[in-house]
């Protein structure tokens, strides 16, 4: 088994689109308008990603638009999509020069978190650095149950 993609929906895909590739930096791998459905479908893979993605073996993420409106609430269930980043502090300046909001600025230097247009959150980790939790449980001993 092999982990394949994620899928969110969005209310708006081109505020979803412009927020996903323009500013975090995916890009589009494939798109699906479904007129029986009434939905579109855009697959997104990181750069490092997109040659294994566009062979459909690759980590991404899959937005859905639903063209008749529905609410979507915060699922408390589902926590971020995550993504390492080569510099974290470069990467956080490209996104508030962009005008997104960095929810957790890295002070650390090793995480920080932004939200999507939906309020998806998206957890940006440094390169290098443990994947393990830091503050406050950087004590914790890492069970595997964090
Ligand atoms: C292409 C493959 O990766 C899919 O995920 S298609 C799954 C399918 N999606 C839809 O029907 C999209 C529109 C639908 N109104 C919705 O919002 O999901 C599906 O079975 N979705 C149900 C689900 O729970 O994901
Ligand atoms: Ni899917």
């Amino acid at each position: 088994m092999q982990y394949l993609h994620t899928m969110v929906r969005v209310r708006d895909l081109e505020k979803s689109l412009d927020f996903y590739c323009n500013k975090l930096g995916l890009e589009e791998v494939n798109r699906y308008d479904v007129e029986a459905g009434r939905f579109t479908l855009v697959f997104l893979a990181a750069p490092n990603d997109i040659e294994r993605a566009k062979e459909k073996d690759g980590p991404m993420v899959e937005l859905t638009y639903n063209w008749d409106p529905e609410e979507y609430d915060g699922g408390r269930n589902f926590g971020h999509l995550a993504y390492l980043v080569d510099d974290i502090y470069a990467s956080c300046q490209k996104l508030m020069d962009a005008g997104v909001a960095i929810n957790r600025p890295p002070r650390d230097g090793h995480m920080a978190f932004v939200r999507s247009p939906d309020g998806i959150s998206i957890e940006l980790l440094q390169r290098g650095e443990a994947l393990g939790p830091q503050e406050p449980w950087s004590s914790m001993e890492n069970t595997g149950s964090w």
